[in-house]
């Protein structure tokens, strides 16, 4: 693929954003609560001085309430599909998904799409870095959404990617993608984590031309 475009992180204008935008109520501000409390539980781990049982107690019973509450899951598929675009509840961007970092992004003018994420000890791998599964779930996602932003979608066939240097924790990463060219069915995409401007991950993807169908 030697026609590819450079990507430039960061150059161009933001046009639009891809990702929902968190609100402060409803179920976005207990999913942030809720990555507050995962993140306090590894800081804690079990030398803590934290009153564990009663942290524990207190967990089970917001569960318990929400159980209590909740539909079938069935019918929350279908809610969470109703609307077209971005959607909220991805463990990408989601912000009704507690393991979503979240990462934002938004579609550039020159076609690329890109955000910044920190993240923290929740998503560590090597002491005091990424882990390798992690970067590769964030690519896979990124690429999709460039295809989304590019107007030729796909399901994922073929990801390969290229770990440069360790993905720091608790620094800011920039994460972009861009569509590099449709061939019939196939599509082919790029995308790469950086830390000031220094690829830490750089993915390539194969997309298939291929929608799972909503549920309803
Ligand atoms: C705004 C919201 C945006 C949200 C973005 C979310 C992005 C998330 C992206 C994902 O994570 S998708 C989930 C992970 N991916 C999957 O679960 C896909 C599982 N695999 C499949 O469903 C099918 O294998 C697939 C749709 C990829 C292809 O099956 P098909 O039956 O449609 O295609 P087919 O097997 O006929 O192959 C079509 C062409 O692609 C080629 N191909 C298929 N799989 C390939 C592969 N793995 N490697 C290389 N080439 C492949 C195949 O050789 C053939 O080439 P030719 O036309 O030249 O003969």
């Amino acid at each position: 693929m030697s026609e590819k475009p450079e990507l430039v992180p960061g150059e161009t204008r933001k046009l639009e954003v891809l990702t929902a935008i968190p609100k402060n109520e409803g179920v976005d501000s207990a999913v942030a609560a809720t990555r507050r409390v995962i993140s306090a539980l590894l800081h804690a781990g079990d030398r803590t001085s934290a009153e564990m049982g009663a942290v524990a107690a207190q967990l089970n019973a917001i569960a318990d309430h929400l159980d209590e509450h909740n539909g079938p899951v069935d019918d929350r598929l279908v809610d969470m599909w109703s609307g077209e675009g971005v959607t909220r509840h991805d463990p990408i961007t989601g912000a009704e998904n507690a393991i979503a970092p979240p990462l934002h992004l938004a579609g550039r003018e020159d076609g690329s799409i890109g955000g910044v994420v920190t993240l923290g000890l929740p998503y560590q791998g090597p002491p005091g870095h990424v882990h390798g599964g992690v970067s590769a779930m964030l690519l896979d996602h990124v690429l999709g959404v460039s295809n989304a932003w590019a107007g030729t979608s796909g399901m994922t066939a073929r990801l390969t990617l290229n770990y440069h240097r360790p993905t720091p924790l608790f620094q800011e990463l920039e994460i972009t993608g861009r569509q590099m060219k449709v061939e019939g069915r196939k599509i082919w995409t790029e995308g790469v984590i950086s830390v000031d401007g220094e690829p830490c991950v750089s993915a390539e993807g194969l997309f298939i031309n291929k929608q799972v169908p909503r549920p309803r």
